[in-house]
Protein backbone atom coordinates (compact mmCIF):
# COMPACT_ATOMS: atom_id res chain seq x y z
CA UNK A 1 0.00 0.00 0.00
CA UNK A 2 1.23 3.71 -0.99
CA UNK A 3 2.16 5.78 2.20
CA UNK A 4 0.91 8.73 -0.11
CA UNK A 5 -2.60 7.48 -0.57
CA UNK A 6 -4.07 10.66 0.96
CA UNK A 7 -1.69 13.35 -0.64
CA UNK A 8 -3.60 16.11 -2.14
CA UNK A 9 -2.29 15.96 -5.58
CA UNK A 10 0.06 18.69 -6.79
CA UNK A 11 -1.82 19.93 -10.14
CA UNK A 12 -5.15 19.27 -12.01
CA UNK A 13 -7.10 15.99 -12.80
CA UNK A 14 -6.63 17.32 -16.39
CA UNK A 15 -2.74 18.17 -16.10
CA UNK A 16 -2.17 14.77 -14.55
CA UNK A 17 -3.72 13.09 -17.39
CA UNK A 18 -2.05 14.67 -20.10
CA UNK A 19 1.17 14.00 -17.99
CA UNK A 20 0.07 10.62 -17.07
CA UNK A 21 -0.21 9.80 -20.66
CA UNK A 22 2.35 11.20 -22.02
CA UNK A 23 4.17 7.90 -23.08
CA UNK A 24 1.25 6.86 -24.80
CA UNK A 25 1.05 9.79 -27.11
CA UNK A 26 4.33 10.06 -27.28
CA UNK A 27 4.84 6.43 -28.87
CA UNK A 28 1.81 7.39 -31.40
CA UNK A 29 4.10 10.40 -31.95
CA UNK A 30 7.20 8.62 -32.71
CA UNK A 31 5.32 6.42 -34.85
CA UNK A 32 3.53 9.17 -36.88
CA UNK A 33 6.22 11.48 -36.98
CA UNK A 34 7.18 12.02 -40.63
CA UNK A 35 4.57 10.17 -42.11
CA UNK A 36 2.56 13.54 -43.38
CA UNK A 37 4.79 15.08 -45.39
CA UNK A 38 3.57 14.70 -48.80
CA UNK A 39 0.43 17.21 -50.26
CA UNK A 40 -1.78 14.15 -50.31
CA UNK A 41 -2.04 11.04 -48.25
CA UNK A 42 -1.69 8.24 -50.25
CA UNK A 43 -2.29 4.30 -49.66
CA UNK A 44 1.27 4.16 -48.65
CA UNK A 45 1.20 7.08 -46.03
CA UNK A 46 -2.31 5.53 -44.84
CA UNK A 47 -1.22 2.08 -44.65
CA UNK A 48 2.06 2.98 -41.98
CA UNK A 49 -0.61 5.58 -40.27
CA UNK A 50 -2.96 2.75 -39.54
CA UNK A 51 0.21 0.55 -38.59
CA UNK A 52 1.41 3.06 -36.18
CA UNK A 53 -2.51 3.36 -34.93
CA UNK A 54 -1.58 -0.42 -34.07
CA UNK A 55 1.19 -0.54 -32.80
CA UNK A 56 0.38 1.98 -30.30
CA UNK A 57 -2.41 -0.54 -28.97
CA UNK A 58 -5.24 0.85 -30.08
CA UNK A 59 -6.13 -1.87 -32.23
CA UNK A 60 -7.02 -3.30 -35.75
CA UNK A 61 -10.15 -2.07 -35.62
CA UNK A 62 -9.42 1.43 -34.46
CA UNK A 63 -6.92 1.52 -37.21
CA UNK A 64 -9.15 0.75 -39.84
CA UNK A 65 -11.66 3.30 -38.88
CA UNK A 66 -9.06 6.27 -38.44
CA UNK A 67 -7.71 4.89 -41.89
CA UNK A 68 -11.14 5.22 -43.60
CA UNK A 69 -12.20 8.61 -42.06
CA UNK A 70 -8.38 10.12 -42.93
CA UNK A 71 -9.20 8.36 -46.73
CA UNK A 72 -11.77 10.05 -47.00
CA UNK A 73 -11.32 13.78 -45.19
CA UNK A 74 -10.96 16.59 -47.44
CA UNK A 75 -8.03 18.92 -46.27
CA UNK A 76 -7.93 22.25 -47.24
CA UNK A 77 -4.42 22.57 -47.05
CA UNK A 78 -1.97 20.13 -47.00
CA UNK A 79 -2.50 17.52 -44.34
CA UNK A 80 -0.75 18.78 -41.72
CA UNK A 81 0.92 16.57 -38.32
CA UNK A 82 -1.53 18.46 -36.38
CA UNK A 83 -4.77 18.22 -38.46
CA UNK A 84 -3.69 14.88 -38.69
CA UNK A 85 -3.91 14.48 -34.91
CA UNK A 86 -7.31 16.22 -34.04
CA UNK A 87 -9.19 13.23 -36.48
CA UNK A 88 -7.72 10.72 -34.91
CA UNK A 89 -8.69 12.24 -31.65
CA UNK A 90 -12.28 12.60 -32.91
CA UNK A 91 -12.59 9.15 -33.86
CA UNK A 92 -11.09 7.85 -30.59
CA UNK A 93 -13.84 10.17 -29.16
CA UNK A 94 -16.77 8.60 -31.17
CA UNK A 95 -15.00 5.35 -29.79
CA UNK A 96 -15.12 6.69 -25.94
CA UNK A 97 -18.36 8.46 -25.80
CA UNK A 98 -20.70 6.12 -25.47
CA UNK A 99 -18.37 3.64 -22.98
CA UNK A 100 -17.79 6.87 -21.10
CA UNK A 101 -20.71 6.20 -18.23
CA UNK A 102 -19.87 6.93 -14.48
CA UNK A 103 -20.80 4.15 -11.64
CA UNK A 104 -24.51 5.59 -10.88
CA UNK A 105 -26.20 3.73 -7.62
CA UNK A 106 -29.59 3.27 -7.67
CA UNK A 107 -32.13 4.62 -5.12
CA UNK A 108 -33.35 1.36 -4.32
CA UNK A 109 -32.61 -1.04 -3.28
CA UNK A 110 -30.07 -0.49 -0.39
CA UNK A 111 -27.68 -1.64 -0.49
CA UNK A 112 -26.58 -1.34 -3.79
CA UNK A 113 -23.85 -4.13 -4.26
CA UNK A 114 -20.70 -3.75 -5.99
CA UNK A 115 -18.35 -6.91 -6.96
CA UNK A 116 -15.20 -5.86 -7.74
CA UNK A 117 -13.04 -8.71 -9.88
CA UNK A 118 -9.08 -8.70 -11.36
CA UNK A 119 -6.14 -10.57 -11.66
CA UNK A 120 -4.05 -9.97 -8.58
CA UNK A 121 -1.89 -6.67 -8.91
CA UNK A 122 -4.93 -4.91 -11.42
CA UNK A 123 -5.31 -2.69 -8.50
CA UNK A 124 -8.54 -3.94 -7.45
CA UNK A 125 -7.50 -3.18 -3.78
CA UNK A 126 -6.74 0.70 -4.74
CA UNK A 127 -9.49 0.87 -6.59
CA UNK A 128 -11.61 -0.02 -3.83
CA UNK A 129 -10.27 2.13 -1.70
CA UNK A 130 -10.69 5.05 -4.50
CA UNK A 131 -14.02 4.19 -5.26
CA UNK A 132 -15.45 3.98 -1.35
CA UNK A 133 -13.60 7.52 -0.82
CA UNK A 134 -15.19 9.13 -3.71
CA UNK A 135 -18.34 7.63 -2.80
CA UNK A 136 -17.90 9.04 0.91
CA UNK A 137 -17.25 12.06 -0.57
CA UNK A 138 -20.61 12.27 -1.90
CA UNK A 139 -22.22 11.67 1.40
CA UNK A 140 -23.07 8.19 0.61
CA UNK A 141 -22.42 5.41 3.35
CA UNK A 142 -20.03 2.31 2.09
CA UNK A 143 -18.93 -0.34 3.63
CA UNK A 144 -15.81 -3.16 2.41
CA UNK A 145 -16.27 -6.58 2.22
CA UNK A 146 -13.16 -8.92 1.96
CA UNK A 147 -14.57 -11.40 -0.24
CA UNK A 148 -10.64 -12.47 -1.26
CA UNK A 149 -10.30 -14.82 1.04
CA UNK A 150 -7.72 -16.86 -0.69
CA UNK A 151 -4.51 -14.64 0.70
CA UNK A 152 -3.62 -13.34 4.65
CA UNK A 153 -2.40 -10.36 2.88
CA UNK A 154 -5.50 -9.64 0.87
CA UNK A 155 -7.82 -9.08 3.41
CA UNK A 156 -5.28 -7.17 5.83
CA UNK A 157 -4.70 -4.85 3.12
CA UNK A 158 -8.05 -3.64 2.49
CA UNK A 159 -9.08 -3.70 6.60
CA UNK A 160 -5.68 -0.82 6.64
CA UNK A 161 -7.48 0.60 3.26
CA UNK A 162 -10.92 1.00 5.63
CA UNK A 163 -9.29 2.26 8.64
CA UNK A 164 -7.47 5.18 5.89
CA UNK A 165 -10.34 5.76 4.66
CA UNK A 166 -12.75 5.26 8.07
CA UNK A 167 -14.95 2.89 6.41
CA UNK A 168 -16.68 -0.21 8.42
CA UNK A 169 -15.54 -3.75 6.64
CA UNK A 170 -17.03 -7.14 6.95
CA UNK A 171 -13.54 -9.68 6.65
CA UNK A 172 -13.25 -13.47 8.12
CA UNK A 173 -10.22 -15.40 8.12
CA UNK A 174 -8.03 -16.66 5.53
CA UNK A 175 -9.32 -19.95 3.70
CA UNK A 176 -12.96 -18.62 4.53
CA UNK A 177 -15.99 -18.63 3.12
CA UNK A 178 -16.10 -15.61 0.43
CA UNK A 179 -20.17 -15.87 0.06
CA UNK A 180 -20.64 -16.06 3.74
CA UNK A 181 -18.66 -12.93 4.77
CA UNK A 182 -21.28 -11.10 1.17
CA UNK A 183 -23.58 -12.38 3.24
CA UNK A 184 -23.37 -10.82 6.85
CA UNK A 185 -22.16 -7.35 5.09
CA UNK A 186 -25.32 -7.20 3.08
CA UNK A 187 -27.05 -7.93 6.51
CA UNK A 188 -25.08 -5.28 8.47
CA UNK A 189 -25.79 -2.72 6.03
CA UNK A 190 -29.16 -3.49 5.66
CA UNK A 191 -29.58 -2.88 9.35
CA UNK A 192 -27.17 0.20 9.71
CA UNK A 193 -28.62 1.98 6.85
CA UNK A 194 -25.44 1.54 4.41
CA UNK A 195 -26.15 2.13 1.11
CA UNK A 196 -23.32 0.62 -0.44
CA UNK A 197 -21.36 -2.53 0.15
CA UNK A 198 -18.51 -2.97 -2.41
CA UNK A 199 -16.99 -6.54 -2.59
CA UNK A 200 -13.06 -7.80 -3.12
CA UNK A 201 -13.02 -10.49 -4.99
CA UNK A 202 -10.45 -13.45 -5.28
CA UNK A 203 -9.06 -12.77 -9.06
CA UNK A 204 -7.54 -16.43 -10.02
CA UNK A 205 -8.17 -16.63 -13.17
CA UNK A 206 -5.70 -19.24 -13.23
CA UNK A 207 -8.35 -21.37 -12.22
CA UNK A 208 -11.31 -20.41 -13.66
CA UNK A 209 -14.10 -23.27 -12.34
CA UNK A 210 -12.80 -22.15 -8.82
CA UNK A 211 -13.59 -18.80 -9.46
CA UNK A 212 -16.97 -19.03 -11.52
CA UNK A 213 -18.33 -20.94 -8.61
CA UNK A 214 -17.48 -19.22 -5.77
CA UNK A 215 -18.87 -16.10 -7.84
CA UNK A 216 -21.91 -17.99 -8.66
CA UNK A 217 -21.74 -18.89 -4.32
CA UNK A 218 -21.66 -15.25 -3.96
CA UNK A 219 -24.62 -14.90 -6.61
CA UNK A 220 -26.58 -17.18 -4.89
CA UNK A 221 -26.55 -16.24 -1.28
CA UNK A 222 -26.79 -12.05 -2.72
CA UNK A 223 -30.14 -13.44 -4.48
CA UNK A 224 -31.72 -14.98 -1.24
CA UNK A 225 -31.62 -11.12 0.32
CA UNK A 226 -32.03 -9.18 -2.60
CA UNK A 227 -32.78 -11.28 -6.45
CA UNK A 228 -30.79 -8.21 -8.23
CA UNK A 229 -27.79 -7.97 -6.65
CA UNK A 230 -25.12 -7.89 -7.58
CA UNK A 231 -25.94 -4.61 -8.90
CA UNK A 232 -22.82 -3.87 -10.53
CA UNK A 233 -19.79 -6.38 -11.52
CA UNK A 234 -17.15 -4.59 -12.48
CA UNK A 235 -13.71 -5.70 -13.92
CA UNK A 236 -10.62 -3.87 -12.97
CA UNK A 237 -7.51 -3.68 -15.51
CA UNK A 238 -4.40 -2.92 -15.46
CA UNK A 239 -3.31 -0.80 -18.53
CA UNK A 240 0.49 -1.67 -18.23
CA UNK A 241 -0.60 -5.23 -19.77
CA UNK A 242 -1.67 -4.24 -22.91
CA UNK A 243 -3.23 -6.69 -24.91
CA UNK A 244 -3.58 -9.01 -22.08
CA UNK A 245 -6.25 -6.85 -21.22
CA UNK A 246 -8.19 -7.42 -23.82
CA UNK A 247 -7.95 -11.08 -23.22
CA UNK A 248 -8.86 -10.89 -19.45
CA UNK A 249 -12.19 -8.73 -20.66
CA UNK A 250 -12.91 -12.11 -22.71
CA UNK A 251 -12.14 -14.50 -20.07
CA UNK A 252 -14.26 -12.69 -16.90
CA UNK A 253 -16.74 -11.54 -19.50
CA UNK A 254 -17.54 -15.23 -19.51
CA UNK A 255 -17.81 -16.60 -16.28
CA UNK A 256 -18.30 -13.07 -14.00
CA UNK A 257 -21.10 -11.49 -15.92
CA UNK A 258 -18.98 -7.95 -16.41
CA UNK A 259 -21.37 -5.29 -16.12
CA UNK A 260 -18.41 -2.33 -16.26
CA UNK A 261 -14.59 -1.93 -16.42
CA UNK A 262 -12.44 0.12 -14.47
CA UNK A 263 -8.62 0.44 -16.45
CA UNK A 264 -6.18 1.39 -14.26
CA UNK A 265 -2.36 2.83 -14.21
CA UNK A 266 -3.19 4.70 -17.19
CA UNK A 267 0.13 7.18 -15.89
CA UNK A 268 3.01 6.52 -17.11
CA UNK A 269 1.95 3.55 -19.38
CA UNK A 270 2.63 3.44 -23.27
CA UNK A 271 0.19 1.38 -23.60
CA UNK A 272 -2.86 4.00 -23.11
CA UNK A 273 -4.08 3.18 -26.49
CA UNK A 274 -5.53 -0.70 -24.99
CA UNK A 275 -8.51 1.24 -23.17
CA UNK A 276 -9.75 2.46 -27.07
CA UNK A 277 -9.14 -0.84 -28.22
CA UNK A 278 -11.37 -1.88 -25.31
CA UNK A 279 -14.28 0.18 -25.55
CA UNK A 280 -14.01 -0.77 -29.62
CA UNK A 281 -14.11 -4.06 -28.92
CA UNK A 282 -16.40 -4.98 -26.21
CA UNK A 283 -18.39 -1.92 -25.78
CA UNK A 284 -18.74 -2.49 -21.98
CA UNK A 285 -19.18 0.70 -19.93
CA UNK A 286 -16.04 2.22 -18.59
CA UNK A 287 -16.70 3.56 -15.25
CA UNK A 288 -13.48 5.42 -14.57
CA UNK A 289 -9.75 5.79 -14.90
CA UNK A 290 -6.99 5.21 -12.48
CA UNK A 291 -4.03 7.59 -13.21
CA UNK A 292 -1.89 7.30 -10.08
CA UNK A 293 -2.16 6.21 -6.59
CA UNK A 294 -3.69 8.30 -4.34
CA UNK A 295 -7.59 8.64 -3.88
CA UNK A 296 -7.99 11.66 -5.99
CA UNK A 297 -6.37 8.96 -8.87
CA UNK A 298 -9.59 7.58 -9.73
CA UNK A 299 -12.48 9.31 -11.56
CA UNK A 300 -14.85 9.04 -14.49
CA UNK A 301 -13.45 9.92 -17.91
CA UNK A 302 -14.48 12.72 -20.23
CA UNK A 303 -14.03 11.08 -23.71
CA UNK A 304 -12.78 13.95 -25.23
CA UNK A 305 -10.75 15.00 -22.89
CA UNK A 306 -8.74 11.27 -22.58
CA UNK A 307 -9.15 11.25 -27.06
CA UNK A 308 -6.93 14.19 -26.56
CA UNK A 309 -4.48 12.74 -24.07
CA UNK A 310 -3.95 9.66 -26.24
CA UNK A 311 -3.84 11.38 -29.95
CA UNK A 312 -0.99 14.06 -28.23
CA UNK A 313 -3.19 17.42 -29.19
CA UNK A 314 -1.63 19.88 -27.02
CA UNK A 315 -3.02 21.13 -23.97
CA UNK A 316 -2.12 24.37 -24.06
CA UNK A 317 -4.53 25.47 -27.15
CA UNK A 318 -7.58 24.08 -24.82
CA UNK A 319 -6.93 26.49 -21.96
N1 LIG B 1 0.65 4.20 -11.01
C1 LIG B 1 -0.47 3.62 -10.61
N2 LIG B 1 -0.41 2.63 -9.71
C2 LIG B 1 -1.57 2.06 -9.33
C3 LIG B 1 -2.84 2.47 -9.83
N3 LIG B 1 -3.79 1.69 -9.24
C4 LIG B 1 -3.13 0.84 -8.41
N4 LIG B 1 -1.80 1.05 -8.44
C5 LIG B 1 -0.72 0.33 -7.74
O1 LIG B 1 -0.65 -1.00 -8.23
C6 LIG B 1 -0.24 -1.88 -7.20
C7 LIG B 1 -1.24 -3.03 -7.11
O2 LIG B 1 -2.46 -2.52 -6.68
P1 LIG B 1 -3.46 -3.35 -5.73
O3 LIG B 1 -4.63 -2.48 -5.50
O4 LIG B 1 -2.76 -3.89 -4.54
O5 LIG B 1 -3.81 -4.52 -6.70
P2 LIG B 1 -4.71 -5.79 -6.47
O6 LIG B 1 -5.32 -6.08 -7.79
O7 LIG B 1 -5.60 -5.66 -5.32
O8 LIG B 1 -3.59 -6.85 -6.24
P3 LIG B 1 -3.36 -7.84 -5.04
O9 LIG B 1 -3.24 -6.96 -3.82
O10 LIG B 1 -2.09 -8.51 -5.42
O11 LIG B 1 -4.55 -8.71 -5.06
C8 LIG B 1 -0.15 -1.04 -5.95
O12 LIG B 1 1.20 -0.70 -5.74
C9 LIG B 1 -0.97 0.20 -6.25
O13 LIG B 1 -0.55 1.33 -5.54
C10 LIG B 1 -2.87 3.54 -10.79
O14 LIG B 1 -3.90 3.96 -11.32
N5 LIG B 1 -1.65 4.07 -11.13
Amino acid sequence: MTEDFDQQPKSSWRNRLFGGLQKTSGKLSENLTGLVTKAKLDDAILDQIEEALIISDLGPATAAQIRETLSKTRFEKNPTDDAVRHIIADEIESILAPVAVPLEIDAFPRPQVILVIGVNGSGKTTTIAKLAHNYIEEDYGVMLAAGDTFRAAAIGQLQNWAERIGVPIIAGKEGGDAASIVYDGVKKCTQDGTDILIVDTAGRLQNKSELMDELAKIRKVLGRLNPAAPHNVILVLDATTGQNALSQIEIFGKVANVTGLVMTKLDGTARGGILVAAAKQFGLPIHAIGIGETMHDLKPFNARELAEAIAGISDIEND
